[in-house]
């Protein structure tokens, strides 16, 4: 019978970042709203994928901090679509949570404006645009500076019962 050698992998993590708010920012407690099931964007906070951290301004909008890790990554060098994607939807899905509407996200349109660089922190911003009936428009995009990478329209569906 073959013997099974154990292999030992390494995972080297790459150094802190500075996931710090804007003064007046109040840090926000995604999991206590929603639980602990926010685990594909936020559940590796000093990992290798994604950090996450989500604030509150004085208006209650929701605003995220996020570093796109290496293993995010799609062009070389930088974020694949699908995890700038994964981003909007936790993020501007759980604006809508911080707004009062239990929901999930029944269409979320991303425009993709820029190609965004691995290991750089950028900023999420969200606005819930309209609720009319069981539907949530919350709108939102990623930037740093002067420069956007990424806009999202996200249609949010409240779920009865919730
Ligand atoms: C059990 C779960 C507990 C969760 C508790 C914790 C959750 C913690 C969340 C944390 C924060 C979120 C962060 C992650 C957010 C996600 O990632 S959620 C996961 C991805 N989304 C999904 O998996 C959703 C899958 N889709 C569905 O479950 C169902 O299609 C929906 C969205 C609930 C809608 O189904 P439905 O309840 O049968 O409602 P339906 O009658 O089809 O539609 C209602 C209305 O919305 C419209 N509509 C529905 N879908 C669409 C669409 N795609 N485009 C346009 N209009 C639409 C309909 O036309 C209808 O309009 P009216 O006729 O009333 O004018």
């Amino acid at each position: 019978m073959p013997k099974t050698k154990t292999e030992r992998v390494t995972i080297s993590l790459c150094p802190p970042v500075d996931l710090g708010g804007e003064p007046g920012w109040i840090p926000f407690d995604a999991p206590s709203l929603v639980g602990e099931s926010l685990r594909f964007v936020s559940g590796e906070p000093d990992g290798n994928r994604f950090r996450a951290r989500y604030y509150r301004d004085a208006e209650q909008h929701l605003h995220a901090r996020i570093w796109f890790g290496p293993e995010t990554e799609g062009p070389p060098g930088h974020a694949h679509g699908g995890a700038v994607a994964a981003v909007m939807d936790e993020a501007l899905g759980l604006a809508a949570w911080a707004a009062g509407y239990p929901i999930v996200v029944g269409n979320l349109n991303v425009s993709f404006r820029n190609m965004l660089p691995l290991q750089k922190v950028v900023t999420v911003e969200s606005r819930v645009i309209s609720a009319e009936g069981r539907k949530v428009m919350v709108h939102g995009r990623i930037f740093s500076g002067e420069t956007v990478y990424a806009e999202a329209e996200c249609l949010c569906i409240t779920i009865p019962g919730k």
